[in-house]
């Protein structure tokens, strides 16, 4: 089963944008929980444009299902990790000031980077993901590094979907195999959508967890969260 893990970044954005508490980032963490989600996601960026390390904090004694927390890991995201223990920790290489995750982690060169760092967020007993690009000579350094899990970084597969599925799925249907081979559990996120998210689980279907939000909070726009939500978990029941 494939569970959905929704991100809760934009909520944030929105209630940023006039600098009071509407929407309630914890309480629709908790409401998104009701309507089926099956984890909450947050990316605190080092600028706190959306979620806040605060907000974090305020998650973390609410959230039922499960607590993933994404982040580059500085000194900042190590500390918010260590305190809070969530679920699982991502990691994504992001520098400080990019527009949202541009790809994912050269695990070649930062083989030894990563091994201490996944050792350090294992020891709090929290699962670890890296993002991950969907190029074979990343995977068998991936293991390496002793990480539970990777995530692929779907926005090639999102951008290329439309002009030719079969196309753009190819890598990552080719990687899913080796990663599943190696022993390591696969997440995906990032651009996944109500067109795209079907034809990923069929070609993929032994994806642990998808992470959704920007797609899904602007489809929550139309269609309402709980009705979203619906959606999106319809599209993994196969
Ligand atoms: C890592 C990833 O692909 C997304 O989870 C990321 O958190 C999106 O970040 P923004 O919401 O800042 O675009
Ligand atoms: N890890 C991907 C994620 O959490 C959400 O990415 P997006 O759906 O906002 O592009």
């Amino acid at each position: 089963m494939t569970k959905l893990s929704v991100n809760i970044n934009k909520i944030a954005t929105i209630r940023n944008a006039r600098g009071a508490n509407n929407p309630n980032v914890v309480q629709v963490a908790k409401d998104a929980e009701r309507f089926g989600a099956e984890g909450i996601t947050v990316h605190p960026r080092p600028d706190e444009r959306h979620i806040r390390y605060q907000d974090v904090l305020d998650l973390a004694p609410v959230v039922t299902t499960e607590f993933n927390i994404e982040g580059y890991p500085d000194e900042r995201f190590m500390e918010i990790i260590r305190t809070v223990k969530p679920t699982q920790a991502t990691l994504v290489p992001d520098p400080p000031h990019v527009l949202t995750s541009n790809s994912g982690w050269d695990t070649i060169t930062h083989l030894e980077l990563l091994k201490d760092i996944v050792a350090e967020l294992k020891s709090y007993g929290t699962r670890v993901s890296i993002f991950i690009n969907p190029e074979v000579k990343y995977f068998e350094p991936a293991k390496l590094t002793g990480t539970d899990r990777v995530e692929l970084y779907t926005e090639p597969y999102a951008a290329h979907f439309h002009a030719n599925k079969e196309l753009a799925v190819k890598p990552y249907a080719e990687v899913a195999t080796i990663a599943k081979d190696l022993g390591l559990g696969l997440n995906a996120g990032h651009d996944l959508d109500l067109q795209n998210l079907r034809y990923l689980k069929e070609c993929i279907p032994f994806l642990d967890e998808v992470s959704i939000g920007h797609a899904l909070i602007c489809d929550a726009l139309y269609y309402g969260l709980e009705n979203t939500i619906q959606l999106y978990r319809r599209q993994l029941e196969i």
